[in-house]
């Protein structure tokens, strides 16, 4: 398997099935140091069995891993201590502890080498109002933070992030995308499950499209699926009311409008198709087994 050290997870070939039916059935991927990577995909395409192998949770079937650089099946308490995990699952144990959130954040961040300060990781996800109510006392996106902030004090190198803003408000999870650009330039790495788009294109340098256990698509949000070239659609309001036009070149259709109003275009949009656009059309592609084509071929604006 190829990779070097500028690689922080590598991926090739990884293959799990639950009683016989493939969850994961053959994934390559490789994620950069200090990237941050979202994997998308819908219910059951396999994301949390393949983040679960990764953090060294759930076993493999076939295929080969490394997670800086180590075979996360073989990974010690040295490797563990170097990364940071917020499982999709609740831990059951924190939720209904009688413990307060900063004796829990205290006593994880006992565990490493070099934590981060507690009180600073409690104020980071926003629970410094909290941090004397018991675990079991918060509320659904509270107990979320909490996750987070037991996640990030051991100050990982890389972070795993499984639907991490799940049951979180609007401020919440703004704030939440607040901390993670923080620690990415940091220079912590972040592999992250999602199902909010908005939340891909807001955090990911690369994402990675799953569908029944394979990669449909591996792009930057921008460029997936052929977006920032693909068919534009300028939608204006003349004196008879709006119009609209599909244009390879909306530039062109610009220009020509600014001259045809002398200035300024009323209400003028341009507009490509959204990340959500061409992940619902890999979707549906992937699920009826047809080739994925760019968007331009496809839906209508
Ligand atoms: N412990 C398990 N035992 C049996 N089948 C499982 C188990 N965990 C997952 N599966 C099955 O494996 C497939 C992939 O599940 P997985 O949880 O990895 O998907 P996912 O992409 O994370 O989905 P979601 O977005 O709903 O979290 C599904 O068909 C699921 O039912």
């Amino acid at each position: 398997m190829t990779g070097g050290h500028q690689d922080a997870i590598v991926v090739s070939g990884l293959r799990k099935s639950y009683h016989g039916r493939p969850a994961v059935a053959g994934l390559d991927f490789t994620v950069r140091r200090g990237e941050v990577f979202a994997l998308l995909g819908p219910n059951g395409a396999g994301k949390t069995t393949t983040v679960e192998i990764l953090e060294g949770h759930r076993r493999r079937d076939g295929g080969a891993v490394r997670v800086l650089g180590v075979d996360p099946a073989r990974g010690g308490s040295e490797w563990k201590a170097r990364i940071g995990v917020v499982l999709q699952r609740a831990d059951d144990l924190t939720h209904s502890s009688v413990l307060s959130v900063r004796d829990w954040v205290r006593s994880v961040a006992a565990y490493y080498p070099a934590p981060r300060d507690p009180d600073e990781v409690i104020e980071l996800v926003g629970l410094a109002g909290q941090a004397r109510v018991r675990a079991a006392a918060l509320s659904g996106g509270q107990r979320r933070r909490l996750d987070v902030a037991l996640g990030i004090v051991g100050r990982p190198e890389l972070l795993f992030l499984d639907e991490p803003t799940t049951g979180f408000d609007p401020e919440a999870r703004v704030r939440f995308w607040s901390l993670l650009s923080r620690l990415a330039r940091d220079g912590t790495t972040i592999l992250l499950t999602t199902h909010y788009l908005e939340e891909a294109e807001r955090l990911a340098d690369r994402v990675a499209v799953v569908a029944g256990g394979r990669i449909v698509a591996i792009a930057t949000p921008q460029t997936l699926g052929g977006r920032a070239s693909a068919t534009a659609t300028v939608r204006w309001t003349g004196p008879d009311g709006p119009h609209s036009r599909r244009t390879g070149d909306p530039t062109a259709v610009v220009r020509e409008l600014a001259e045809r109003f002398g200035g300024v275009v009323p209400e003028l949009v341009v507009q490509r198709p959204s990340l959500e656009d061409v992940y619902l059309e890999m979707i549906g592609h992937a699920s009826t087994g047809t080739a994925v084509g760019r968007p331009e071929t496809g839906r209508p604006a």
